[in-house]
């Protein structure tokens, strides 16, 4: 009998050959900050990082560049278009997607304020981006605010219907399951409110409102909380570690992060989205452990991923 595994993480860590190169972990992306909130985006850089990513590049505003590429030197940076106050331009989308080419999972919206380009950004990772997906922060508000469900979009072809009609008979509609591609969104109450229309304080009703929304576009919902539950179209998965320590400023793109990393190692959004909060949970704990409920901050939970990974390996 095999020795019982040293945790209760719902999805098996996948094993290392001893012929692996940096090109076998998965590329990663993410996408965000902005002046003054440089640091969201770095932490979910340097949690893909710690996740296991082979490479990593954090595209951001150029404003801000230097700022993200200083808190780790094996993080490549992309200058991206600035709109000269540090956020993203509206030619920054133009590129974006050139941009993503060899790119395995890419994950935006921490830090990245919902400028113009912006918005533009996350329309254009939501419709023309094939590969796996995580949206957060800022990128969750620019879908509640380019009302992308009423979006009229082809999931053959990730054309507006104005400009392929005979796509229209053949899609479904715009919020048939899977138009969107493999795609996880990270909602906190806040932003789950404004993604969904149900108050933050009505729990339970959020995470029925999520499953809907899974059904309806083949997404998986990552209900933050105490504890936090993932969500999709027929599953829903509890997590186990965790917190409250984790409220926190931060913890949340570090998750970001990790489920990036794993969505690019080749994980399913299910796999990717479970064990991201399981082991991000584990984490914390370790840190709450070490630096008190009290004064951990997601510094000490992003230091913790090494020894949370390790428990698993
Ligand atoms: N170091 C940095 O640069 C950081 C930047 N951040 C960025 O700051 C921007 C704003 O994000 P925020 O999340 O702070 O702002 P939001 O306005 O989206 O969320 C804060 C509000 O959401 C509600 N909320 C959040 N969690 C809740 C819960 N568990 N229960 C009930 N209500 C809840 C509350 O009303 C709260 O005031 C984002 O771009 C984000 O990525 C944050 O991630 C923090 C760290
Ligand atoms: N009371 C709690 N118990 C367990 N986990 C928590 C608790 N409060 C917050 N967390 C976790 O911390 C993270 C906070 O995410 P988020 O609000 O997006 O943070 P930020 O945007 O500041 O990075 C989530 O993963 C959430 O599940
Ligand atoms: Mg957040």
């Amino acid at each position: 009998m095999s020795p019982a595994l040293p945790s209760s993480a719902p999805v098996k860590l996948r094993s290392r050959a001893s012929d692996s190169h940096k090109g076998s972990f998965g590329r990663v992306m993410l996408i965000g900050g902005s002046r003054g909130m440089a640091g969201s985006i770095s932490l979910s850089s340097i949690a893909a990082l710690k996740s296991g990513s082979g490479l990593v590049s954090a595209a951001v505003p150029d404003g801000c560049l230097e700022t993200v590429a200083s808190f780790h030197p094996a993080i490549m940076t992309r200058p991206m278009a600035d709109d000269s106050r540090g956020r993203f331009a509206f030619e920054a989308a133009a590129c974006i997607v050139d941009e993503l080419a060899g790119v395995d999972a890419v994950g935006i919206g921490p830090g990245m304020t919902t400028a113009p380009g912006s918005l533009r950004m996350t329309e254009r990772l939501l419709h023309q981006v094939h590969v796996p997906r995580v949206f957060d922060a800022d990128a969750l508000n620019a879908l509640s605010i380019i009302g992308w469900r009423e979006q009229p979009v082809s999931c053959r072809t990730g054309k507006r219907r104005d400009e392929s009609e005979s796509d229209q008979q053949e899609s479904g509609g715009p919020e048939a399951a899977g138009c969107f591609g493999p795609l996880v969104l990270t909602p906190h109450p806040g932003e789950l409110q404004r993604l969904v229309g149900v108050p933050a304080g009505e729990r339970q009703q959020q995470i029925e409102a999520s499953q809907e929304l899974c059904r309806q576009t083949g997404v998986v919902v990552v209900v933050k909380g105490g504890p936090t539950v993932v969500v999709s179209a027929d599953d829903k998965y509890v997590n186990t570690t965790g917190n409250p320590g984790m409220a926190t400023g931060g913890s949340g793109d570090v998750l970001t992060g990790v489920i990036t990393s794993l969505l690019g190692q080749g994980y399913s959004c299910w796999d990717a989205a479970r064990l991201g909060v399981w082991v991000h949970g584990h984490a914390g704990d370790l840190a709450r452990q070490e630096h008190g409920i009290v004064s951990m901050t997601a510094l000490e939970i992003l230091q913790s991923l090494p020894a949370a990974w390790s428990g698993l390996t």
